[in-house]
């Protein structure tokens, strides 16, 4: 059995892991996540995700663990084919607000599983939808420190979870990693490795 490692210093990432009962120990791997000129959003998250496992497969074998199954995964909020990233300030964070409100976007998440004779990926799509805000729901949600450090500037895990109508997809995906598409490609790859 192949030792799984998740490549990522995201908590919700950890928690749903343990969530599917697999044993893995981490690698945080540093990556440049600047889109490249010409790259759909669906190419950039790909790509994102196989990047965060390859690279965290080769710190593995660098720390001498042979036999890795490295785990990457990249999640990017999408509205007319524009990337909704993390807010730089205050008015980014209630520009990408007020475009998402009594709207639908997209939330994009791939994950890559790297093993030393290949990386497998799954891209998940989900569709979700905002109630109307008002600036003042915007302005106290800015407020709570929430959107700060989140792409798309919500989390659909907290306080950000009023704002959703409704979601057409994986919420696991919209937190950061689909439970069921993750345990089919582990399965999967183990199988293969076995
Ligand atoms: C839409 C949405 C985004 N987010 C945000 C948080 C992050 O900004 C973003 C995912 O960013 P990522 O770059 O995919 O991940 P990360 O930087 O948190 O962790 P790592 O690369 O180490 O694995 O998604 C939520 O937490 N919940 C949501 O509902």
């Amino acid at each position: 059995m192949h030792a799984l490692c998740l490549a990522s210093s995201s908590p919700r990432r950890q928690a749903l892991l343990a969530q599917l009962g697999y044993q893995f120990e981490l690698v945080i791997p540093d990556i440049d996540e600047t889109p490249r000129a010409g790259e759909t959003p669906a190419q950039l998250v790909v790509r994102l995700a196989q990047e965060k496992a390859s690279t965290g497969l080769a710190m593995r074998q660098k720390q001498g663990h042979q036999g890795n199954l490295v785990l990457g995964s990249d999640t990017i909020v999408v509205q007319d084919g524009r990337v909704l990233g993390k807010p730089a300030n205050r008015d980014e964070a209630l520009a990408t607000l007020r475009a998402l409100s009594g709207r639908e976007h997209q939330v994009m998440t791939a994950v890559a599983l790297a093993a030393e004779d290949g990386c497998e990926h799954r891209l998940i799509t989900t569709q979700v939808q905002f109630c109307a805000l008002t600036e003042a729901q915007m302005a106290a949600y800015w407020d709570s420190g929430e959107p700060a450090d989140k792409a798309g500037s919500y989390g659909i895990q907290g306080l950000g979870g009023n704002f959703v109508r409704a979601i057409q997809g994986s919420y696991s995906a919209v937190v950061g990693l689909p439970l069921v598409e993750t345990r089919e490609l582990i399965e999967q790859m183990q199988a293969k490795q076995a």
